[in-house]
């Protein structure tokens, strides 16, 4: 398989994600906002005054496989059909078919300046054991980029973005092919670690990422089961 040039710090990252996706959110998460099946956690941080909170999210949602949630996650062509918080988003270069290098301009949230961000998002496709369903995972994590210079006033977003799904299949009938959606959900979990990259007043940046993490979430996930429901089941 071709090693690209950022194979090794994307093994790393990926790696650091998977370890940490079962950690244990009693110890030092505070549940902020609970919906049904889906629970956002945050931990206050703050880095030479400016407010860098690690976001986690759970969820759990019915009819979709951990495949398709990854996949409308990470294919360009969808991403300014459930991304609202987007004016633009480009692909500045493809390593391989899984690894790309977006450059996105957001909207701007008053009261900061716009940001852009710059980052490489990976798919992957990770076996588990021969009766379990795979996990399949996008990892986004901002880099700086000849393609994507850094244009004041405009700020440069740092983001390290991990979604990590899980098909369940409940009551698995005896032939995989009559799998039906109403058999099968897609456990998540979303983490972000996201320094705004310049100052914004830390009570606001809390509040609008309370309001717009959960949101993005449920946006997005109505979103696959609207575009999946009557299509075949992609594993
Ligand atoms: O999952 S991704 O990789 C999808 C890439 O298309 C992703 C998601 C979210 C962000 C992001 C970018 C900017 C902000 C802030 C910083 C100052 C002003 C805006 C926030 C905070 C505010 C939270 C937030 C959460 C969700 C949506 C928008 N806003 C989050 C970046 C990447």
């Amino acid at each position: 398989k071709g090693q690209h040039r950022l194979a090794n710090e994307i093994e790393h990252i990926v790696q650091e994600h998977l370890k940490y996706v079962h950690e244990d959110v009693n110890h030092g998460w505070d549940l902020i906002h609970q919906d049904g099946e889906m629970k956002v956690y945050r931990r206050e941080v703050e880095e030479n005054g400016i407010v860098i909170d690690p976001m986690k999210m759970f969820h759990t949602i019915k009819g979709v496989t951990g495949h398709e949630m990854c996949r409308y996650f990470y294919e360009y062509q969808y991403r300014m059909e459930w991304e609202t918080t987007l004016d633009s988003t480009k692909i500045i270069e493809v390593l391989d078919p899984d690894t790309v290098i977006f450059h996105q301009m957001h909207k701007r949230v008053w009261p900061s300046a716009q940001r852009d961000n710059c980052f490489w998002s990976h798919i992957r496709c990770i076996a588990k054991s021969e009766e379990d369903q795979p996990i399949w995972l996008v990892v986004n994590h901002t880099i700086p980029h000849p393609l994507a210079p850094i244009k004041p006033p405009q700020v440069r977003l740092v983001a390290n973005v991990a979604l990590i799904c899980e098909t369940v299949i409940n009551e698995p009938p005896l032939n995989p092919k009559d799998i039906k959606r109403e058999n099968i959900q897609c456990r998540l979990t979303y983490v972000a670690f996201v320094n705004p990259g310049g100052w914004v007043p830390g009570a606001a940046l809390r509040s609008v990422a309370k309001r717009e993490y959960p949101r993005f979430l449920k946006h997005f996930s109505n979103y696959v089961i609207e575009q999946t429901r009557d299509k075949p089941i992609l594993f």
